[in-house]
């Protein structure tokens, strides 16, 4: 775990250039802020090359897609390949409504998706894998996460985070699993999308190093979260989400250490 990755994000302060949807996109911009990261979001066609010139890592979130955004992400996302920049896929709810799956694919035919990172429902999903998904939750099934995050690494080409209580990370090889969090996450729209842009922000800072990255991201964000609750006397969401953001541009590398529960093997 490569802890110094959290004072190079700051000290560079990457751009990162979201396709963000409508109802989380004020967390989203407000979470890179407070880790240190530089959000910018956009929607028009004709500054798209100047957006992901500017960026770090470009961050495409399908939450409330509409036929011109999905146009605009599959230009915006080969704008990136071109210009090198990492691009991060949010498949919100791909696993429950059938056209965001044909959406989801076509994309990853045509732009070469860096880390896809979706809960157990949506990564069941682009594995081909059996999973009740629901709605833009998790739902439920019997395969196991970290065989299901493997199949879709292994097919999709890319690194694979799994959320959860356990975020499970892997290129389809390696695996690791992050055990931090708390609960209070599932209390709050959004945590899936600021922990995406988390990971572009840090993808931005280290992109030849995409596990690292992936693994930072989710120790930042998780490890954030449980600090946050650990001082909590009640579950207060709304609490929770302002006092995350605060905390996160606080938090220290040596408190994420402190708190951190990681494993990695193969
Ligand atoms: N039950 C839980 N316990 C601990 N952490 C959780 C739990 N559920 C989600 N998280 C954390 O919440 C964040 C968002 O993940 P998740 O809820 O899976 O995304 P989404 O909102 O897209 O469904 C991640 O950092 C994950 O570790
Ligand atoms: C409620 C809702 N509807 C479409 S996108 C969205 C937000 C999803 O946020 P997250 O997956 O981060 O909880
Ligand atoms: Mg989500």
């Amino acid at each position: 775990m490569d802890l110094s990755l959290l004072a190079t994000l700051r000290a560079k302060n990457p751009i990162v250039f979201n396709i963000a949807n409508f109802v989380t996109v004020q967390d989203v911009a407000n979470s890179l802020n407070s880790i240190g990261a530089s959000p910018i979001m956009s929607a028009e066609p004709q500054e798209a090359e100047a957006m992901v010139q500017i960026a770090g890592a470009v961050c495409l979130n399908m939450g409330t897609l509409t036929t011109a955004q999905v146009t605009q992400m599959q230009a915006v996302g080969q704008l990136a390949n071109l210009h090198h920049k990492p691009v991060i896929l949010d498949p919100v709810a791909v696993g429950a409504i059938p056209y965001r799956q044909q959406v989801a694919q076509d994309l990853l035919q045509t732009v070469k998706v860096d880390i896809i990172r979706g809960n157990a429902g949506e990564i069941a999903a682009l594995a081909g894998i059996d999973w009740q998904a629901r709605g833009i939750d998790a739902g439920s099934g019997q395969a196991d996460l970290v065989q299901i995050a493997q199949a879709c690494a292994v097919k999709q080409r890319c690194v694979v985070i799994l959320s959860g209580p356990t975020d499970v990370i892997t290129d389809g090889q390696q695996v690791i699993q992050v055990k931090n969090g708390t609960p209070l996450f599932q209390l709050h729209v959004g945590s899936g999308d600021m922990l995406s842009a988390m990971v572009a922000a840090f993808a931005a800072i280290c992109p030849d190093q995409l596990l690292a990255a992936a693994q930072m991201a989710c120790l930042t964000f998780a490890g954030t979260g449980e600090l946050v609750a650990s001082q909590m006397t009640a579950n207060r969401p709304a609490t929770f989400a302002i006092e995350l953001i605060d905390k996160l541009s606080l938090v220290t590398a040596e408190e994420l250490e402190n708190v951190s529960r990681v494993s990695s093997g193969k």
